[in-house]
């Protein structure tokens, strides 16, 4: 239907813009691309669901997302992962985790303020009928 498509189309506006917002923040460099194999290779037998900024986009613009909270889902990985890859007490850990909590607290902040929970419920809604 036209309508759910509208809604939908607006979704996808509203995610870019936020994912948009982190991608330019200097403290969320580290978060833009994903980790890379070849300079870390043990990553993915730790991280089962890699996950970064650009690939938030590209499944913004594929679809991916019918709510808000499937995106938030995804976005979380990004700083869980971290929190899980780099838990020493060594200096470049704790800032990777300090950098990790500023997303997690920055994505809830911008939600609470900017998301309409009606638009939100209506998302969902779109979702369970399809
Ligand atoms: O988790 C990450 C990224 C930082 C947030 C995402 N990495 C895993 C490696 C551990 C730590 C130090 C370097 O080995 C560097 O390669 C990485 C990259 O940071």
């Amino acid at each position: 239907e036209e309508q759910e498509e509208d809604i939908l189309r607006e979704l996808r506006l509203f995610l870019r813009n936020v994912t948009e917002r982190l991608f330019l923040d200097p403290r969320f460099k580290a978060f833009t691309e994903p980790v890379d194999e070849d300079e870390v290779p043990a990553y993915s037998a730790v991280i089962k669901r890699p996950m970064d900024l650009s690939t938030l986009l590209t499944n913004i613009d594929e679809h991916r997302y019918g709510t808000v909270g499937d995106f938030m889902a995804d976005a979380d990985l990004i700083w869980q992962n971290a929190l899980e890859y780099s838990p020493d007490g060594d200096a470049t850990d704790r800032n990777i985790r300090h950098r990790a909590c500023a997303l997690k607290d920055t994505v809830r902040a911008i939600i609470r303020d900017e998301l309409d929970e009606d638009f939100e419920r209506i998302c969902e809604e779109v979702k369970e009928s399809r």
